[in-house]
């Protein structure tokens, strides 16, 4: 199955469910991966989003539905899928979407997010997903040819607020500017409230991760509210 820019139609007001495990941690296995995307599937999710290359692969082969792909490279700066080579990778490993680093940040690479984008269309069937920090990110995203504009970033490159929640605000802005461009909610979606939200702001399909695939988190959730 190819995604093509029309098919993405079938993910709106839809839930996307992220499914990673971080490095060193008990649940960081393709296999179990796969499983979790499964689940998550069973319960309604329309599309998955996993980072890693035997992530995607086994992903792919656990799910029917549509799977955004990512490479995380190191933690600080340029970090998600930072240059057109693991761009490629994460869409020859099978993913429909390829999710990149969407800021307005000088790239590994040196390349600019339009010719990451131009070379990911170029060189495979993949979608690009522009992973943005802020308003700005978002509009020069998509000028930048992006096929879905994410707010993946928002309180993690120092031009917003980290908020508790979901950055609103952010999406409410996003939306009112018309991209053209499916606006992805994601980043601290910790409830069902906020999902829905999050799709009032004008999101066209939210993404949760850790309040539905990071058990850990979610324990610790719990103990602090109990021993607080
Ligand atoms: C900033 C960054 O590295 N975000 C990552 C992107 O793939 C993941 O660590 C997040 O879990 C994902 O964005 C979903 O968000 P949340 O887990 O908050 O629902």
């Amino acid at each position: 199955m190819i995604l093509t820019p029309e098919g993405l139609e079938a993910l709106r007001s839809q839930l996307i469910v992220s499914c990673q495990a971080y490095p060193g941690e008990p649940m960081r296995d393709p296999r179990t991966t796969g499983q979790v995307a499964a689940s998550a599937v069973i319960g309604g999710a329309a599309a998955i989003r996993v980072q890693g290359l035997a992530d995607v692969q086994f992903t792919r082969a656990a799910v029917e539905v549509p799977v955004i792909g990512l490479w995380k490279d190191g933690h600080e700066g340029v970090f998600i899928t930072p240059t057109l080579r693991h761009a490629l990778a994460v869409a020859n490993a099978g993913a429909h979407v390829v999710a990149v680093d969407g800021t307005r940040r000088a790239r590994p690479d040196g390349l600019s997010l339009a010719a990451t984008i131009a070379g990911v269309h170029r060189d495979s069937h993949a979608l690009v997903m522009a992973d943005c920090g802020s308003f700005e990110d978002a509009c020069s995203a998509a000028e930048a040819g992006a096929d879905l504009i994410g707010t993946t970033l928002a309180g993690y490159t120092g031009e917003r607020p980290k908020t508790d929640g979901p950055d609103l605000d952010l999406l409410e802005q996003i939306a009112a500017a018309e991209l053209g461009r499916p606006l992805i909610a994601e980043g601290r979606i910790h409830t069902p409230v906020q999902a829905r939200q999050a799709l009032d702001a004008g999101a066209f399909a939210v993404v949760v991760g850790t309040a539905i695939t990071h058990p850990a988190s979610i324990t610790g959730w719990f103990k602090g509210a109990m021993h607080a």
